[in-house]
This record gives structure tokens, sequence and C-alpha cells, in this order.
């Protein structure tokens, strides 16, 4: 009697909420005239066809429906951006109405509702306080180039000892990033014996490649105890426990030392010391994970096409020669260089999806309107793989950057565009150049004889990163 009378008042829920969901989608699509897009279902949306590779299926809805379209994700109303037009059209032209972030119950567990890549508190200051020290000690190099020699000369005599046989890049690369992100925060590196660094590196790294999206969009799943959120609350955790402890030695060092890092300097600046570990935070994990994931992407995508391994190495000898290193000064003087590292950004797209921004005003794009309230979603993945945009997009093929200097560089966006773009993104880039050069001046880099190569889709959450693979490391000049 009880069953029945609890099984007919569940199906009047359900006919209930789907008659709500019609009459809003029907009132709601037509005051708004909103881009078209997936049907989905009463109160979970089409969340669930987001549970792996979100931005595939993102891209894959973007060629049936439009550039733009709309999606529910749980309650979320979620507007997708698939084309650099449509991204350059909300992110620059409407800059200031998507420059919010949403305020997503995942996010706000992460943070403590501090941080920069969240919409809480003083997320301007900090960003704001951010930049300018990255500024200094990266664009204008307070020890930034001295740091990473250290880090490539450790890196290269680690290679070096396994010279021949295969490896697995992924730690060192991890260690090496790391190191150079810990010596500019905090002054201080880890050795690559380091077991419990190596361990919270390589679960930082499990973390950003789990999808998270039925976290996000559907909060009741927060209360289940799943893998997923005990390996998101403990990386966390462990994250925040060692910025807590390296700040609290900083901070007594400070009392009688000139400030030598980016920490020294959040703590000189007392606006700023109530977000530190917040702060510290937002840049260790996704700083160390999108720029390793990007170097793990480029040794790849070069161990599987040896002849622009060639073409790069034969201009870094033309240009530095073998025995000097090459500097930040080189940059410019090695164009087929930065075109291949410009098209590993494109083939690796390491952050697919952006970070979300929030609408925080109505906007137009594309004829649609956009409403306040609104999730905003860049398709940074689509917009690097658009076949109208590209020849044959999925190629790895430097060339296309080439003719007459460098064609459609500005549409290549990893780090996305406008207010909220990625504060990191010159730490980002030095990094990227100064390892990637050191590598390949040195080294031949190829899979193991008789070894597949990874498939190319690789692993996603918040994160795109490469399938795990072993390389070989041939010394270049004895
Ligand atoms: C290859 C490396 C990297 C890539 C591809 C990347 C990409 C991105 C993207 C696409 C966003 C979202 C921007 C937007 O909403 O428009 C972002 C945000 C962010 N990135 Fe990066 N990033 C990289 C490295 C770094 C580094 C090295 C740091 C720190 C030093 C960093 C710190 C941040 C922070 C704090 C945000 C949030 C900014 C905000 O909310 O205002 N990223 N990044």
């Amino acid at each position: 009697m009880a069953f029945t009378f609890l099984f007919s008042l569940v199906q009047t829920l359900i006919l209930l909420a789907s008659c709500l969901y019609f009459v809003y989608k029907v009132v709601v699509h037509r005051r708004y005239n909103l881009p078209p897009g997936p049907q989905g279902w009463p109160l979970i949306g089409s969340v669930l066809q987001c549970c792996e590779h979100t931005y595939l299926t993102f891209h894959k809805w973007s060629q049936t429906y439009d550039d733009v379209f709309s999606v529910r994700l749980g309650v979320q109303l979620v507007v997708v951006l698939n084309s650099y037009d449509a991204i350059r059209d909300a992110f620059l032209h409407s800059s200031t109405k998507v420059a919010d972030r949403p305020k997503q119950w995942i996010i706000s567990r992460a943070t403590n509702q501090k941080g920069v890549a969240t919409p809480w508190n003083d997320w301007k200051v900090t960003r704001k306080h951010m930049i300018k020290t990255l500024n200094e000690y990266v664009v204008k190099n307070k020890g930034m180039e001295k740091i990473l020699k250290t880090e490539c000369d450790v890196l290269e005599k680690y290679i070096s000892n396994a010279a021949g046989k295969p490896i697995y890049p992924k730690d060192a690369i991890y260690i090496a990033i790391g190191n150079v992100f810990c010596s500019l925060v905090f002054s201080k590196r880890f050795e690559y014996s380091n077991d419990d660094f190596k361990t919270l590196l390589a679960k930082v790294s499990k973390k950003a490649a789990s999808n998270t999206d039925l976290l996000t969009f559907l909060p009741l799943f927060w209360y289940i105890p799943t893998t997923k959120k005990r390996l998101f609350l403990s990386v966390e955790a462990e994250v925040s426990s060692l910025i807590e402890a390296i700040i609290t030695e900083r901070r007594q060092q400070l009392l009688d030392r000139e400030p030598e890092n980016i920490i020294d300097s959040f703590l000189i600046n007392p606006g700023n010391t109530t977000n530190l570990v917040e702060a510290a935070k937002s840049m260790f994990m996704p700083g160390i994970n999108s720029t390793s994931s990007t170097l793990l992407w480029g040794i790849l995508y070069l161990a599987l096409n040896p002849e622009i391994q060639e073409k790069c190495y034969s201009e870094i000898v033309e240009v530095v020669g073998i025995e000097q290193h090459v500097s930040l000064q080189n940059r410019e003087s090695l164009p087929y260089v930065e075109a291949t590292i410009l098209e590993i950004h494109r083939c690796a797209s390491v952050l697919p999806l952006g970070v979300p921004r929030l609408v925080n005003a109505d906007i137009n794009i594309n004829g649609h309107t956009i409403p306040k309230g609104s999730t905003v979603i860049a398709n940074i993945w689509a917009n690097h793989m658009n076949e109208k945009k590209w020849v044959n997009p999925y190629k790895f093929n430097p060339d296309r950057f080439m003719v007459d200097g460098i064609t459609n560089k500005n549409h290549v966006i990893p780090f996305s565009i406008g207010l909220r773009a990625c504060p990191g993104q010159d730490f980002a880039k030095v990094n990227i150049f100064t390892i990637i050069t050191r590598l390949m001046q040195n080294f031949m880099f190829k899979l193991p004889p008789g070894s597949k190569a990874p498939s190319m889709v690789g692993k996603t959450g918040e994160a795109r990163q490469a399938f795990d693979y072993d390389v070989v490391f041939e010394i270049r000049h004895k």
C-alpha cells in the first residue's frame, strides 16, 4: 500500500517537473531567442552526455546545431561558443559582461571561496597582484632565466643518464615544471628522488584528468562518497597543507631578509595576506598541470613526427649552435620552432573548454540573446579543430603557420582571451619554449622500437592530457 502510494507520488512529481520544464523551455527560448541546442531531461538536462570527453560532445553538437548553442546541464543554462569569432564577440566585445565566474558548488569547496579563479571576495585584487608579481619575476626576468637554467640542467642530466633506454617522461617533466614553479613562487625545489613530491604531483595530474561535470552540475552527487570526490578533496587538502607549511616558513624568514620570490611579494603587501594559500594554490595546480601537459603532448607529437623535429633542430643549430643554450632572446630568430610550439598548443588544447564564465548582463551573440545568469563556455578545442579555419586540422603541421610569416596566429587561443584570460600565460610560454628547445637541441626523441603510439584522444577532466607513454631520448652530441 505504502509502496503504491510512494510510486504514484514519484510518478506525479516527475510528470510535474517535466511539464514545468517544458513550459520553462518554451517561455525562456521565446523570450530570449536562445541559441538552439539539445533537448535534455527535466532537472538533469544533458549532463549525462557530458561525463567523459565533454569537449568532444560539445564539438559534435556544434556541428549539429550552430557555432553557438545552448544546453542545460543540471538546472544551469550553459551557452557554448565554438568558433574564434563567437569567443571574440563575447570575451572581447562584451568583455565586462562576461568577466565573472559562476558560483559553482565544487569550486566553492575547492577554494574556500577565495583565490583567483573564483567569483568570490577579492579575486580582482589577488589577480592584479598575481599578474604584477609574475610580470616582475617572469617578463622582467627577476630570476626566471636562472631558475630555468638550473631545472633544465638537472632534467638534461636525468635524461642523459637514461639515454638510449625507454623512460616515462611524465614524472621528470612534472618535477621540472613543479620545481620551476616552487623556485619562483617560494624559493624552494625538490629532488627527483623525493617520493612525497612525486606522489603529490601524480595526484594533481590525476585530479585534473578526472571529469567532475556530474559533481559540478548535479550538486546532489556531492553527497555520494565516490572515489572522484575523495580524490578531489584529498588533493585540495594536500596541496593546501604543503603551501601553508612553506608560507609559514617564508613568513619567518622574511623577518630578516629582502623579498626574493612571489610569495614574499604577496607577504609584504598587507592587502593580500588572507588569501595567500588560495592565491598560491590557484597558481600551483593549473600552472603545473597545464604547462606539463602541454610539454608532454609536445614531446609525443615530435616523437611521432621526426621530420619536424629535424627542421627545428637544424634551425636551432643554425641560429644558436650546439655549445650555447637557447635563451629567451633567441625566440624571434627561431620562427619554425615558434610555429611548432603554436601547433603544439593548437593540437593539445590542454584546457579544451577553458574555465566557465558567468554572464552578468544580457548579451547578443550571432543574433541570439544570452541572458544574464547563464554560464558561458569557450570551446577552445572546437575553435582549434574548426575545419572552416584550418586545413586538415587534425594533422600536426607547423608549416601551416609559416606562409607569409605567422598566419592565423591570433586564432590559436590556448590561454583564452579577454578580461579573465590566463594570468600565467607568460610564465607558461617561457617554460615551454626553454624546455622544449633545450630538449630538441640535445636529444632526438623517438617512441621505443616496436611500441604502438598511444591514442591521441588522451584523458580529459578539466585538463586534456596525453595517455601515458614511454620515450627514448638519443643524445645528439657525445
Ligand atoms: C600551457 C599552460 C596554460 C594554459 C593552456 C592555460 C589556460 C588557461 C585558460 C584557458 C584559462 C581560462 C581563462 C578564461 O576564462 O578566459 C586559464 C585561467 C587561469 N590560469 Fe592558466 N593556463 C596555463 C598555465 C597557467 C599558469 C602557469 C598559471 C599560474 C602561474 C595559470 C593560472 C591560471 C589562473 C589563476 C586562472 C584563472 C584566472 C581568473 O579566473 O581570473 N595558468 N588558464
